[in-house]
């Protein structure tokens, strides 16, 4: 995919976007406040606004047992499973298949009232990482999603606002090998998911209802996918 004429803007963006889901919500600079936990999960936003639309800066962080960070990106990654987790998803489209790490997706999401239809058009592109930190700990793993144009698909065009959006999802896993030296088994995994998202709009909509999308939505969608990754998993091989 180095070749591709998106390459220069993936690598400079996946760079940034993992450098950001590294820091910890005290270092991210100010104004975060935590707007849901449930369990391991906690959700922090920073209200923001852009030409009065709502922008507002979205960090989860989420512990999960059972499952590896490249058993949660290849999850997010693979449009074969989306439809299965992403409940506000009406339409996907692979536009672009730019190598077998970098697809191309258009993707119109479910009308929320009284709000027009949003479609979003990114590129998505997962990546393994090496751990600095822990030299012989387990690799990280990432999914970066961006918006881009594409000729065929112009913005606003149909019935639908075009939205912009940047997302990270950086997944660090965890060893505890058994003591007893018995193999190593779903137990002794577990998986600390950080996912940064940032969504413009688009065009006008309430703040108030927005915000209330948000809120509603951002816990549900990590709670579901979490789960349905450990459901498709449970009884697979562990894929490091
Ligand atoms: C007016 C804004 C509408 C709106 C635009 C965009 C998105 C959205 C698109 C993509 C991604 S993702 O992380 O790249 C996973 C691939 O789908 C997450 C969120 C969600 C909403 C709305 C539907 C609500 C929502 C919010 C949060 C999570 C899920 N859905």
């Amino acid at each position: 995919a180095s070749q591709h004429r998106l390459w220069p803007e993936i690598e400079k963006t996946v760079k940034q976007q993992v450098a950001m889901a590294r820091m910890g919500i005290g270092e991210c600079g100010s104004g975060w406040q935590l707007f849901a936990e449930d369990g391991e999960m906690k959700m922090y936003r920073r209200e923001e606004e852009i030409d009065g639309m709502v922008v507002d800066p979205l960090k989860a962080v989420h512990v999960v047992k059972g499952i590896t960070g490249h058993e949660v990106c290849h999850h997010f990654f693979s449009p074969q499973y989306r439809y299965d987790w992403e409940t506000t998803l009406e339409q996907m489209t692979v536009l672009e298949t730019i190598s077998d790490d970098t697809l191309l997706f258009l993707q119109t999401h479910k009308r929320i009232w009284p709000a027009s239809q949003r479609d979003v058009v990114f590129w998505s592109h997962i990546r393994k990482l090496p751990n600095d930190q822990d030299r012989d700990g387990p690799d990280i793993w990432t999914v970066v999603n961006n918006s881009t144009g594409h000729p065929d698909h112009p913005a606003n065009v149909g019935k639908c606002v075009r939205i912009f959006l940047t997302v990270c999802l950086l997944c660090q896993t965890r060893v505890n090998p058994p003591k007893d030296g018995t193999p190593l088994s779903r137990e002794n995994v577990s998986c600390k998911i950080t996912y940064c998202s940032v969504v413009n709009p688009g065009g006008w909509a309430p703040a108030s209802v927005l915000r209330a999308v948000y809120k509603r939505e951002y816990p549900k969608f990590l709670k579901r996918f979490t789960a349905y990754v450990t459901n498709q998993t449970k009884n697979k091989p562990i894929m490091f």
